[in-house]
């Protein structure tokens, strides 16, 4: 057995463990944890250093799990008034993390080495109330939520004054959270965090640290009376858009609270303001920054490692989870289970989901349709020699390319003014939401709701999946993946960007614009990285909204070089990155630079137009496709056709070709099925290669056998579908034994990091340490993942693979 592989039995070995010696970085681990937690504690009736240090040994030196372990066991002999836990977290040490660590880990991807005035501080994509757009929500969206969120707080305002006038009603009507609000004794003052979690029932246990004894955590039990809130403890709910109404968008400070503060977060405390939180308990708090963000930025400001009081609440979450899978749904479950759940979606659910009652007449009709669906396979001679016609094709090229960018950089605005310069959308349809934007007085949005109108997703009254919208040009059809909505953000964008030739990153150069969205909690910088480790290797950066800086080149050129060192630090190649000065709104240099308002512009920027770099990226992507490898297509949808075409599926060709007539394998279902006809982008065809958007009317199989994220490849190049997936990977978050749920494009499956088989020098690859405890953000490992789906799932060597656990990304690979 190679050093890499793993099997049921190899969990760690817990005498072993025990036995051995403590390494010199465990040792100093030890003593600034024991230090920090005498900090905090002071001196604690009965409570010696060794105990301290049993505790820390245990949490595998978390100072703050070790802290709310100790603080429950001791609670009784505590003095009255602990030390204040809002004083700063104990210093990390100095961070391993610094810039350039993930050199190597990306083949072409020279990560870090940003300087110093580039470090910036990142979140995770915050929920704003009513944000729209491209990766963040439609406009139609945003009007959504804005009603509902006033919605629900008239509901609350009613609620308060009924309360004010009658305190019997308001105590049943209360919920759990405001009673927690209103308790605020100085009891409560007490430090929440350190409470948050209840830790195991006796001293700290023996058993394996990789197997921990402590329960898992209450992921269903509301809060307890003085308990906090438990932010893991809840799954992600699409619908919950808005964050605590009437709450200000976070702000800097509240991003640097230290996690040991020891008042309530208003956003958990505040009474409940919908019905909707009536049933979560609590609203989403503020998140310190991610350590996705923070390794990549190898930044002091938030990289604390993980043995750090300020992420050990999330470490002491992982720990505490059992490792054999998430009690309930993951949060990804959740959204796609909202996903397949809405009106509309997966339009020919397969046949398996039907209701056995079905009617008989129905069943009758469908024998009888059954009975049409069949194909012959195409004899060889018969066939058509797909290369060579690829190659002598005058036909279109088609491309996909998904739209990034932070919140309001005018994302919609810019791909409605692509759709209907380029003639994908009528005069009429604009004038209508013309009229309609400008009822409400939001006349500037009609180009934004152009892009919404072009997809019936927006009928479904929340875009639930990625919309699409086709616009073309004399050489080439286009696909903009856009993939909207806030909750599902991450999942959506893996599976948008695994379709995505290339990305266009859209930013605001108005003033203060451009920094809130690439310094402060933008979202710009962890989208582009995100795209990079999915592996999108080419940008169009649309640096939009000039016309606010009467076409400053200054601004631009300011904006040019900031985001262009950045994207270069992120892996990406300089041929490969275009940068294009434009406004949306008016439609200038989108795909028409002149005219007498583009003056200003034209004084000094004589470079592609929008459409142009978009035509470019195009070309340069034709060769990265992988026409001649196996066919491989990831399904993306299961329906009905229609009644001659009874089971059809549609997806992108990630490689290889195909053509009516072949027979196709379908993983991991392992049934071999019969291509009847296809279509590229609702055009009838013969044939198709790596790239096409394609529908295919399938014969000779019964659709139970298949499932969205199902691959269908070449019968003659068999993909095996996996249990177990050895991946080497960059964790953004640390990792342990722990369940996941297993990302690949539109494939998600749960799974659970099994074993942590070797952390990875950067650049080197040389291993730095076998099977160890756990793996640090920032740190490159080969980990043995198994997945827990009945027959595997189809992934194979080289796939990218994106690891998330309770709605958060946590690492990201190549499979092995
Ligand atoms: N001055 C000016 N305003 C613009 C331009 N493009 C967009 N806007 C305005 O910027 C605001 C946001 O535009 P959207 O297109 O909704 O932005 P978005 O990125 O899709 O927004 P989210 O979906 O919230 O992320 C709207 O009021 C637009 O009218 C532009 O080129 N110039």
């Amino acid at each position: 057995m190679g050093r890499n592989d793993y099997d049921d039995d190899d969990y760690y070995d817990e005498e072993e463990e025990e036995q051995r010696e403590m390494t010199a970085e465990e040792r100093a681990q030890m003593k600034s944890g024991l230090k920090a937690t005498r900090d905090v504690l002071g001196t604690v009736p009965g409570l010696t250093d060794a105990e301290i240090e049993e505790s820390l040994y245990y949490y595998y030196f978390d100072v703050e799990k070790t802290i709310n372990y100790l603080l429950n066991k001791y609670a009784k002999s505590m003095p009255k008034k602990p030390k204040p836990a809002a004083a700063p977290a104990p210093k990390a040490k100095a961070s391993t993390y610094s810039s350039g660590y993930f050199a190597g880990f990306f083949a072409d991807t020279p990560w870090g080495g940003v300087p110093e005035d580039r470090l910036s501080k990142m979140i995770p994509p915050t929920v704003l109330p009513g944000s729209t757009g491209l990766l963040g929500g439609s406009s139609k969206l945003a009007e959504l939520a804005r009603k509902r969120k006033e919605a629900a707080a008239a509901k609350a305002a009613a609620a308060e004054a009924a309360a004010a006038t009658e305190p019997q009603a308001q105590k049943a009507s209360v919920s759990l959270l405001s009673k927690l609000s209103q308790k605020k004794s100085p009891k409560s003052e007490e430090p929440r965090m350190l409470k948050s979690v209840s830790p195991p029932a006796t001293s700290p246990p023996t058993a394996s640290p990789a197997c921990p004894a402590s329960p898992a955590l209450p992921v269903t039990t509301p809060p307890r009376t003085a308990g906090p809130v438990q932010p893991v403890a809840i799954p992600v709910v699409p619908v919950a858009i808005p964050s605590a109404p009437g709450k200000e968008p976070r702000t800097k400070e509240d991003l640097d609270q230290p996690t040991l503060d020891t008042k309530p977060k208003s956003a958990a405390l505040s009474p409940p303001q919908s019905p909707m939180e009536l049933e979560l308990p609590f609203s989403t708090p503020p998140a310190p920054n991610s350590f996705f963000a923070s390794t990549f930025f190898g930044g002091r400001i938030a990289l604390e490692p993980p043995n750090d009081v300020a992420d050990g609440f999330k470490l002491f979450a992982a720990a505490a989870e059992k490792t054999k899978g998430f009690k309930g749904p993951s949060p990804d479950d959740t959204v796609q289970q909202a996903q397949s759940g809405s009106k509309g979606l997966n339009k020919g659910a397969p046949a398996a989901a039907k209701s056995p009652d079905a009617d008989v007449k129905k069943i009758e009709k469908d024998v009888d349709t059954m009975r049409i669906d069949t194909a012959p396979a195409k004899d060889q001679k018969d066939k058509i020699d797909v290369l060579k016609a690829w190659k002598e094709s005058t036909e279109k090229q088609v491309v996909n390319f998904v739209v990034v960018g932070h919140v309001d950089a005018g994302k919609s605005t810019l791909m409605g003014r692509l759709l209907y310069d380029t003639g994908a959308v009528a005069e009429r349809t604009l004038q209508k939401f013309r009229k309609e934007s400008e009822q409400i007085g939001k006349g500037s949005f009609a180009l934004a709701w152009v892009m919404d109108s072009t997809d019936e997703e927006r009928e479904r009254g929340v875009t639930i999946d990625i919309a699409t919208s086709h616009f073309s040009t004399p050489k080439t059809h286009f696909t903009i993946l856009d993939a909207p909505g806030h909750a599902d953000f991450i999942p959506n964008m893996i599976a948008g960007a695994s379709q995505a030739d290339f990305a266009v990153l859209v930013i605001d150069s108005s003033p203060n614009a451009f920094e809130a969205g690439f310094h402060r909690q933008g979202q710009t910088k962890e989208h582009t990285l995100l795209l990079r480790s999915l592996g999108v290797k080419k940008l169009v950066v649309a640096v939009n909204k000039l016309d606010v800086t009467n076409w400053s080149q200054d601004r631009y050129l300011e904006i040019l070089q900031q985001v262009e060192q950045f994207t270069l630090n992120a892996g990406y190649r300089r041929e490969n990155i275009t940068f294009v000065p434009l406004a949306g709104l008016s439609g200038i240099n989108v795909i028409h630079p002149l005219g007498p308002d583009a003056a200003a512009l034209t004084a000094w920027y004589s470079g592609p137009t929008l459409l142009e770099a978009l035509e470019t990226a195009t070309s340069t992507g034709e060769a990265d496709r992988a026409v001649d490898k196996p066919l491989r297509l990831i399904l993306t949808d299961v329906f009905r056709g229609s009644i001659q075409n009874p089971v059809s599926v549609s997806g992108r060709i990630d490689s290889g070709h195909l053509q009516a007539g072949d027979e196709i394998l379908c993983i991991p279902s392992k049934q071999l099925a019969t291509i009847k006809s296809l279509s590229i982008n609702e055009t009838p065809a013969q044939w198709a290669v790596a790239g096409h958007n394609v529908v295919l009317n399938l014969a000779n199989i019964d659709p139970i056998h298949l499932r969205v994220g199902d691959v269908v490849c070449d019968k003659n190049w068999p993909l095996e579908p996996k249990e177990r997936l050895t991946m080497k990977l960059l964790a953004f978050e640390t990792l342990l034994p722990m369940s996941v749920d297993v990302h690949k494009g539109r494939l998600h499956a749960p799974g659970e990091v099994k074993v942590l088989l070797e952390t990875v020098e950067k650049g080197t690859g040389v291993v730095s340490k076998i099977r160890p405890r756990v793996v640090k953000a920032g740190e490159l490992a080969r980990v043995g993942v198994m997945v827990q789906v009945e027959h595997g799932v189809p992934i194979e060597t080289g796939d990218k693979v994106v690891l998330r656990s309770r709605g958060v990304t946590v690492a990201a690979g190549v499979v092995e």
